[in-house]
């Protein structure tokens, strides 16, 4: 399976004496997967993104995306920031047209015209006048259009209508399945995360604290409700119920008698994760950093 994005002892100090917005983070995203970044407010997804992106540059640490440098295969990577720059006196026809030019060889003009006109977009209006959920259709247009590799969105569906994200998240997993696109996506909307991505991507604490497909985390997991002893077992997090208990853990062993156990679904894993930031982390080993290159010693 190729990687990707590695990033190994990524850390990210916003000044001298400020606090580590990525502190020692590592992992991999393996290509052709599309995966969620979530974590708190403040955990720092953006500054993640842009790093990848190669716009801004780390305190410490190396990350390779597209197996070069950030910022080195550029033509191939597709950046939507929080705030989707674009220039307001332009039309979205003139904006299309810039994405043609900065892109050449790479723009797929029908299709990112078709992305305008899905959401009813009369190409001669100004940017400046559209709503903020029409621009983010703009900007996801010139993204896609350009055909990428890899797709960095910071919170790309935050302004959309539920229809609009839904058929925007649509056409991004159509590319991504068509076409092998690696997505990599912050955001809190769990439901949207639920349906369109597979792999996911927990920050908390400056670094990684779960990270694999969505399945083989859910499938780690158990909610379990009752009463007895958890010893032995990773309880990520345990709270009073009226029959007992009910605990997020992962299993080591058999359960002892008198538990139900479910699987949990994809929101009770997250919120009980960022409910409990000290829950030793689990990278499954797709994810995790890569295993030391074996070495061979040779004696005299
Ligand atoms: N330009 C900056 N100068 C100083 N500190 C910054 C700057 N940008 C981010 N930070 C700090 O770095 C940390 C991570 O911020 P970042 O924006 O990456 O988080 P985030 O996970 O994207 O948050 P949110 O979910 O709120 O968008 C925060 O503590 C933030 O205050």
């Amino acid at each position: 399976m190729t990687t990707a994005i590695e990033a190994t002892g990524l850390v990210k100090r916003y000044g001298r004496r400020g606090i580590a917005a990525l502190d020692h983070c590592a992992f991999r995203l393996p290509a052709g997967r599309v995966s969620a970044l979530v974590g708190p407010n403040g955990a720092g997804k953006s500054t993640l993104l842009a790093i990848a992106a190669g716009l801004l540059r780390p305190t410490s640490g190396r990350v390779t995306v597209l197996g070069g440098a950030p910022g080195e295969h550029r033509a191939k990577v597709a950046y939507l920031s929080q705030d989707k720059p674009l220039y307001p006196q332009l039309t979205i026809a003139d904006t299309l047209r810039l994405g043609a030019e900065l892109n050449p060889g790479r723009w797929d003009a029908p299709y990112a015209a078709g992305i305008v006109a899905q959401g009813d977009l009369d190409p001669k209006a100004r940017v400046r006048s559209l709503s903020g959920g029409q621009r983010t259709r703009v900007a996801l247009a010139l993204a896609l259009g350009k055909r990428p590799e890899l797709m960095l969105l910071d919170e790309p569906m935050a302004d959309l209508d539920p229809l609009a994200r839904h058929e925007l998240m649509g056409t991004l997993m159509a590319d991504a399945a068509e076409h092998g696109t690696t997505v990599l996506m912050s955001s809190h909307i769990v439901a949207e995360l639920s349906d369109a991505c597979d792999h996911l991507l927990l920050l908390g604490g400056g670094r990684i604290r779960l990270g694999g497909g969505i399945d083989d985390l859910i499938g780690a997991h158990s909610l379990v409700t009752g009463r007895g002893d958890l010893t032995g077992h990773t309880v990520v997090e345990s709270r009073a119920s009226g029959r007992g208990i009910t605990a997020l853990i992962r299993r080591d062993g058999a359960l002892g008698a008198g538990w139900a156990v479910q699987e949990p679904s994809l929101e009770e894993l997250l919120l009980a994760h960022l409910r409990s930031p000290d829950a030793p982390a689990l990278l499954t080993p797709s994810t995790g950093p890569a295993p030391a290159p074996l070495t061979t010693e040779v004696s005299a």
